[in-house]
């Protein structure tokens, strides 16, 4: 797939600053300033990955992307019209309809832990298609490749009281990051190990 790299690094710039759009929101929503997650360099990192998946004589046979959720804060998608993008809720692959002009908006595992589950990372897989190839680009916030940072990252303490005690261990995104790779994709079990 070739990318023009002017195009490449406008949609970046876009995808980042409707990020932090998403972020303010979500600050919100968990009660807390604007700037909250922004504040904490939920933001910071950013790496785009585009994905280009050929069509399958049979797709019965194969996966596109295994099962998983994302590792970091969030993730902004944007799918072409082909499909095959699913996402699991009450243990059934749901179908993620391609929408022209419209984004996927993944919450991340880091995002779950730091919120104390006040919002959960989805799992989600493609599958593979025989149709046509798929083009998707996926843009991840997470500080993979900030390998200095120091920052932990555990439940926001304005979230917690004695009904709502911390659900998760503090961690460097580093470390996340690291024993997130190390199971591999199939399943969402990286965030468990970090349960309390
Ligand atoms: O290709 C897609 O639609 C999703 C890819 C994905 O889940 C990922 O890159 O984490
Ligand atoms: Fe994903």
């Amino acid at each position: 797939m070739l990318i023009h790299s002017d195009a490449l690094f406008e949609y970046a710039e876009q995808v980042k600053n409707l990020g932090s759009t998403l972020f303010e929101l979500l600050s919100e929503a968990l009660g807390l300033k604007p700037s909250y997650l922004t504040d904490i360099e939920c933001n910071q990192g950013q790496i785009i990955l585009c994905h280009y998946y050929p069509p399958c004589p049979q797709p019965e046979l194969a996966i596109g992307t295994s099962r998983h959720s994302d590792s970091g804060f969030l993730t902004i998608l944007l799918q072409d019209e082909i499909g095959g993008l699913q996402i699991l809720r009450e243990d059934r692959w749901v179908d993620v309809t391609p929408t022209p002009g419209a984004f996927i908006v993944n919450i991340g595992d880091l995002l779950q832990l730091i919120s104390n589950d006040g919002f959960r990372s989805v799992e989600h897989r493609v599958v593979a298609k025989n149709t046509a190839p798929r083009v998707s680009i996926a843009c991840f916030f997470s500080t993979h490749f900030h390998p200095a940072s120091t920052r932990m990252y555990g439940p926001i303490k304005q979230l917690l009281s004695d009904e709502s005690p911390p659900l998760y261990r503090a961690t460097l995104v580093r470390d996340y990051i690291k024993h997130y790779y190390s199971i591999g994709l199939d399943a969402k079990t990286a965030i468990s190990d970090f349960q309390l």
